[in-house]
Parts: C-alpha cells; sequence; structure tokens
C-alpha cells in the first residue's frame, strides 16, 4: 500500500447529486391544495413530479455535480438562483422531487440563522443536542467542548437560552459546532456574512484548515470570499448550473449574467439620431475584436461617433465599472487635450487604449460618455453593452494574492 496522499482527482467522492430538481408553488392557497392532491395521488401510485402545474416553478431544476474530500466548491449566483434551496436539500432539511443525494460521512452545516438550535435551551445544551444528531457520544462532545466554545467565543454566555442571543451570536455557535465537530462535508451558506469581519477570517482560516480531509460547499454574494477560500466554483441561475469548473471563469459567467439582467431591466433605448455614439468594441494589439484579456495586457477601445450636424470640440470621457461595487476609474480626452470635430453626416472613429490593464479577473462594463459644449454638455452616454472581461491569470488561493479589482506594479527587494 502507498503512503502517499491521493491528488484530488483521485481522492474519495463524498457528495454525489444526480438530475435533483425541486419545485415550488408561487402561491400558498394554491400549494395546500396541491399538497393534498399529491397526498391522494401518491397513495394511488400516481405521481407525477417531473411536470410544473399552473404556479409552480423550478427552484432547482436537474443539478448534477460531485465534490470530492479536500475540494472546497464556491456556489454563487443572483438572489433566488436556487442555492440555499440546493443546501437545504443536501442538508435533508427540505425533500426533493425529483434526483438523489449521496453524501458519504458526517455533514456539519450552517445554512440558516438558528436553524437547529432549540430557542429554548442554552448554547451548551444545544452544543450537546446538535453533537448527538452528528452522530457523537456525550463523552466526544465532551471533549470538544471547549474548542467549540472558545471558537465561537461565547464563555460567558455558553449558559444563556439561544432566543437570547444576537444574529452575530448565534451564527458564531452554529460555525462553531459545525466545524469544530471534524465533519467530512461542511456546507456554509451565506448565513456566515452577519458574523463580523474578525469572526470571519477566524472561519475562513478554520475552512482552508479542514480543507484537506473535508468537501466543503460554501455559498457567498462575496467573489473575493470565493476566491480566497473555494478551490472551484459553481455559477447558479434560475434553479440550474450554468458553470462548474475553474473560480476564474465561474465568476465572469456570473458577472455576465448580472450585467446582461441590469440590461433587460433598464430597458434601454439607444440614441440613434443627431449626435450618438454608434459603437463601443474592444480589440487587442493585433487590431483583433477581443472581450477577454488578461491582466497587464494592453486594451483598445474603439468608438464610433456619429452626427447628422457639424459639432466641435467635443470630449470623450471612458469609465470603467465593476458590476458590484460601481465605477472604479475614468479617464477623460481633454486631460490630454484631445477634441473632436465631426463634418455634416460624418462618422469618426476614435481608439483610445489602455495600457497595461491593472483590473484582476473579473467582469467589468464600460461607459463611454460623449459631451459638447455648455450649450449642449451631453451628447450622447453609452452606459452598458461593452464588457471587458479579465481571465487570467489564474486566480488560486490567497497567499497567490489576487484580492480586489486591480493589481499594482510592484517589485520585491532582498537585502
Ligand atoms: N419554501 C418555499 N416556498 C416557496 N418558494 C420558495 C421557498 N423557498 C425558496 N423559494 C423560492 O425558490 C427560489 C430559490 O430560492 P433560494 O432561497 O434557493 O435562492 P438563493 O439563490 O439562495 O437566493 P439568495 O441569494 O437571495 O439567498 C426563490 O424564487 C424563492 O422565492
Amino acid at each position: 500500500m502507498s503512503n502517499t496522499i491521493p491528488s484530488k482527482s483521485e481522492s474519495e467522492v463524498l457528495v454525489k447529486v444526480e438530475g435533483l430538481s425541486k419545485k415550488f408553488c408561487k402561491d400558498l392557497k394554491t400549494s395546500l391544495w396541491y399538497g393534498v392532491k399529491d397526498l391522494l395521488s401518491g397513495m394511488g401510485g400516481n405521481k407525477n413530479d417531473r411536470e410544473l402545474r399552473p404556479k409552480e416553478f423550478w427552484a432547482v431544476k436537474d443539478v448534477s455535480f460531485e465534490l470530492r474530500r479536500g475540494e472546497c466548491l464556491g456556489l454563487i449566483g443572483h438572489n433566488g438562483a436556487g442555492k440555499s434551496t440546493l443546501l437545504k436539500i443536501l442538508n435533508g432539511l427540505i425533500n426533493p422531487d425529483a434526483g438523489k443525494v449521496t453524501i458519504k460521512g458526517r455533514v456539519g452545516a450552517l445554512i440558516e440563522l438558528g436553524a437547529g438550535f432549540n430557542p429554548i435551551l442554552s448554547g451548551r445544551e444545544n452544543i450537546y443536542n446538535n453533537g448527538a444528531v452528528l452522530g457523537f457520544s456525550r463523552k466526544e462532545i465532551t471533549e470538544k467542548l471547549d474548542d467549540i466554545i472558545a471558537f465561537a467565543e461565547l464563555e460567558e454566555f455558553i449558559d444563556m437560552p439561544v432566543q437570547n442571543y444576537s444574529s452575530g451570536m448565534k451564527v458564531r455557535l452554529g460555525f462553531a459546532v459545525a466545524a469544530q465537530m471534524e465533519p467530512d462535508v461542511l456546507i456554509i451558506d451565506e448565513v456566515l456574512a452577519v458574523g463580523d469581519v474578525a469572526f470571519r477570517m477566524k472561519c475562513y482560516n478554520r475552512i482552508l484548515e479542514l480543507i484537506d480531509r473535508t468537501a466543503v460547499i460554501f455559498v457567498s454574494h462575496s467573489l473575493g470570499q470565493i476566491l480566497r477560500v473555494c478551490s472551484k466554483a459553481m455559477t447558479m441561475d434560475i434553479g440550474q448550473i450554468v458553470y462548474n469548473g475553474g473560480l476564474e471563469k465561474a465568476v465572469t459567467v456570473y458577472e455576465k449574467l448580472y450585467l446582461n439582467k441590469k440590461i433587460g431591466d433598464l430597458k434601454i433605448v439607444e440614441k440613434t439620431s443627431g449626435s450618438f455614439i454608434k459603437n463601443v468594441s474592444l480589440f487587442d494589439k493585433n487590431e483583433k475584436p477581443e472581450t477577454d484579456f488578461s491582466t497587464g495586457e494592453d486594451v483598445f477601445v474603439k468608438i464610433q461617433l456619429y452626427s447628422e450636424e457639424p459639432i466641435y470640440k467635443t470630449r470623450l470621457r471612458v469609465c470603467i465599472e465593476s458590476i458590484n461595487i460601481g465605477p472604479l476609474g475614468a479617464f477623460s480626452s481633454p486631460f490630454s487635450e484631445v477634441y473632436f470635430d465631426l463634418k455634416e453626416k460624418e462618422q469618426k472613429e476614435v481608439v483610445v487604449s489602455i495600457k497595461d490593464l491593472p483590473l484582476q479577473i473579473g467582469s467589468y462594463n464600460i461607459i463611454v460618455g460623449w459631451y459638447g459644449d455648455d450649450d449642449n454638455p451631453v451628447i450622447d452616454i453609452k452606459n452598458f453593452g461593452t464588457h471587458l472581461n479579465v481571465v487570467s491569470p489564474e486566480v488560486k488561493m490567497l497567499a497567490y494574492g489576487t484580492d480586489g479589482f486591480f493589481r499594482f506594479k510592484h517589485e520585491w527587494i532582498k537585502k
């Protein structure tokens, strides 16, 4: 028998999800009525779980994936994408309508705030209850008790009923129980965000400590957190997996979805008469149209302007926006003393280069504004539709230092 640690691709599959689906009903009364009908038809063996009836929708649809020991899967998706529903099915809190979940070993989970705790029992009593549910004996729990209480930093409050705990205290106790009980599978939902920053950092460090012997599923809206903690990621939209694989691609897919949704929501009407920006597109250094770039590459923004009337001394401004945060930076042509004149019915092409792109992995939106004189301050603004995707270099763990938006030019000096 070999003593070498198995590589991740050889290590044991701890979570196997096959064709998982769960539907909900948008209306409570109809939902109750369907419940009664299902019960009766179920008794008659006539249940059709794969069909949607009026007012029903798929919260999770045909989801399949595997997770091995040593892997940490980040689950990302917009509000209502189905992330929490999927985690609740994995943790056995709700039953799927179709599909199968196979989990090997103990599951530690932090899903809903206070879920799994009995509010009238003290923190200490709840630790014993939760430990027992996970299959630990009283002696084993007593051995771990001090570590759990210390990790949760609840020494003073451990004998107080959990119903009197603050949200942060409940999260601390929940995470401490889930993570200190040496689970094989650890499931962490967004609730971790309720804890303060120092506690969250402690939790990430604990997850990193556990990773070699655990399979972790981690949901967060913070892409920074996902990039910091996870080794792979899955993007969900409307109950389905739209991407499952590398971190950087999953983040880009998620941000693109967000951008498209934003465009859809705003129902943008583009200006197409008078003077207007006809198009904004991106090119690489070989003048090839491109949307995917690497940190450090040169990006060329091509702006097509058109004017029916002659206009003089106009200015252009380019702003780069992060989808989650907003504007990251902008530059305007007057700073370089560059202005644009257009004759009657003239089309003009302007190219501005962004040298040595300082942005890190993610999807960004380019906004171009065209401005005239005091009488005509805003000629046109093209807000959406030009994505700049930064797709490499690959993101690894925190130690590789790819947090945040910018990569600063830097040099290490050893003395
Ligand atoms: N018990 C329920 N009854 C009816 N609909 C539900 C129920 N639980 C969730 N849903 C619906 O299922 C969909 C998926 O919800 P879910 O909470 O899984 O999304 P999510 O990706 O976790 O969202 P968020 O990021 O906002 O937490 C939503 O439309 C939600 O309204």
